[in-house]
């Protein structure tokens, strides 16, 4: 087991943050943590960082308490950017992370090519730019080649070119095995890197699947919308009309099957059934509305 975290909860005075959150990963993929400010993205990490502690729960990481040392051999986490020293250099960040983890000099030139940090590698940190800052916690969390790679909005203050270079190199480290889980408040940039989201709302982690419960949109295009509407009001179910011979509802494939009875009971035609994709972005947006509300 990679990750496993049981009914894990933190409370800050009378606000829990995380609520019994569970979470099991299995095999090296990449997770996306979305949810917006202060909701507990980076509380999450840290703690499992051991940066925090918490109120109850367990936490397991490539199968050790997270309390243990050797975990850290394995994982690396990319903070902000409040972990560097403005008075030492970008190439005095990589050395200490390589004598730490036994990487040579030509390790470091290989990441910090790979990552395009080479050019001011040897400037003062105090003298970079935010996207500067952002590009040497990743070529630090990189260097180590971890097992577990945990980043705390990996994107912010990247310009599109680098966005695209942190993707492909996050890509291509979870094709070979390592695990990312990495924390997002911007969905738009989190469904270019992976399918593989999890909502962090009222303190759980919830994946598309617990948020729909097997519920799927489907665009019915019938004879008769209004006879229908009037089964669907009698089933609680959740549609729209979009016109009079054409309506969305929200249900399972069972209860879509009930309906087509329905409709043939009824002898009313049924000319066609689509399956509508979520709008992840819309969902982020329900989710996350009805909560502040
Ligand atoms: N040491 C602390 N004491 C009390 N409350 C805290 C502490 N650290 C964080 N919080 C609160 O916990 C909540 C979650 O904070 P956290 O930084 O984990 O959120 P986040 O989702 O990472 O936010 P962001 O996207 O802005 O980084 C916030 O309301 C924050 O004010």
């Amino acid at each position: 087991m990679i990750l496993k975290i049981d009914n894990l909860t933190k409370i800050y005075g009378k606000r829990t943050i995380l609520d019994q959150l569970s979470l099991s990963v299995e095999e090296p993929q990449i997770i996306a943590l979305v949810a917006p400010n202060g909701t507990g993205k980076t509380t999450f990490l840290n703690i499992m960082c051991d940066l925090e502690g918490y109120q109850s729960g367990s936490i397991e990481i490539l199968g050790l308490p997270n309390t243990d040392r050797h975990v850290f051999s394995e994982m690396t986490f990319m903070q902000d950017n409040s972990i560097l020293y403005d008075e030492l250099t970008g190439m005095d960040h990589m050395k200490f992370i390589a004598s730490m983890y036994h990487k040579t000099q030509a390790d470091i030139a290989k990441v910090a090519q790979l990552v395009g940090v080479e050019d001011y590698l040897n400037k003062a940190v105090g003298k970079y730019s935010l996207g500067m800052k952002q590009h040497l916690l990743f070529a630090m969390g990189i260097l180590p080649e971890p097992k577990v790679f945990l980043l705390d909005e990996p994107l912010n203050g990247l310009d599109p070119d680098s966005v695209i270079n942190v993707r492909n190199i996050l890509k291509e480290m979870a094709d070979s095995g390592t695990t990312i889980l990495f924390s997002s408040h911007n969905l738009g940039e989190v469904v270019k890197l992976t399918d593989n989201i999890l909502f962090l709302h009222e303190g759980k982690l919830k994946s598309e699947k617990d948020i729909f419960e097997n519920e799927e949109r489907w665009t019915l295009v019938v004879e008769s919308v209004d006879e229908l509407e009037q089964h669907l009001l009698e089933l609680s179910l959740e549609y729209q009309i979009l016109n009079s011979h054409k309506i969305e509802i929200t249900t399972t494939e069972d209860r879509l099957a009930h309906i087509r009875d329905f409709l043939q009971e009824q002898n009313l035609d049924l000319w066609d059934v689509t399956k509508t994709e979520w709008d992840l972005e819309q969902v982020y947006l329900d989710l996350f509305e009805r909560t502040s509300s």
